[in-house]
């Protein structure tokens, strides 16, 4: 079994509750409040900033070029495409720069991010990509469940662009890169250093969930 196998089998009692989580399934089914995917996308882009500078971290912390290729290349990836799913929802939902600019992050949102720089800090690149990965992850699996439960969802006039980007191959692709990656430097790994990983991993899938909860919760 691989690392990332091995991950996944652990977490799956909290990534079973991404697919019935009543944003998520709003989005599915197109049902879900245009206020709250507009906060949503607020908090997330305060998000994605800081998730990009875990990667910086491990472009910082990288011992060859081919692993700093792969840290710098998400960080293109991120800023340019990823982001531009929120840049297109920034003009639909007529969200300027300065209301970002300006909005706090939530503390679950705040929590997380906290979390994930910290381990990039104290640890080495392979605790970069354990703390990314669940968010990395987690949203290809989702839209696709989208997709396989309710294939007419990537047509929604305002949730489809969001479904198609996360559920794209260019999205997948990447995060295969980033799985193998994982998944080779940490086939050496001892039980002790697997248990780090693991704890890494469940506590990022949690904080996933807690997003959602915000998410929801958010006025
Ligand atoms: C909170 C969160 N988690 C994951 C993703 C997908 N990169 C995201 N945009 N936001």
């Amino acid at each position: 079994m691989t690392t990332v196998e091995h991950l996944l089998g652990k977490s799956r009692h909290i990534w079973q509750q991404y697919y019935v989580h009543p944003f998520v399934l709003g989005i599915q089914e197109g049902t879900l409040e245009q206020e709250k995917f507009r906060q949503y996308m607020i908090q997330d882009y305060l998000y994605l900033v800081d998730y990009t500078k875990t990667f910086a971290i491990g472009v910082a912390k990288a011992n060859s070029i081919p692993t700093m290729q792969l840290f710098a290349g998400s960080i293109h990836t991120l800023t340019h495409t990823e982001m531009d799913i929120h840049r297109g929802y920034m003009g639909t939902l007529a969200i300027t720069q300065e209301e970002i600019d300006t909005t706090k992050p939530a503390l679950p949102n705040l929590s997380y991010t906290s979390y994930m720089l910290r381990q990039a800090y104290e640890g080495s690149v392979v605790e970069v990509l354990a703390s990314i990965l669940s968010c990395a992850y987690s949203y290809e699996v989702i839209a696709k469940t989208m997709v396989q439960n309710r294939p007419e969802c990537v047509d929604d006039a305002l949730y489809g662009s969001w479904i198609r980007g996360y559920a794209s191959d260019d999205y997948a692709e990447k995060n295969q890169v980033l799985i193998e990656m994982l998944n080779d430097w940490t086939k050496e790994y001892t039980e002790a250093q697997q248990q780090r990983l693991e704890d890494i991993f469940l506590a990022c899938s949690e904080y996933e969930l807690a997003f959602w909860d915000m998410a929801w919760m958010m006025k």
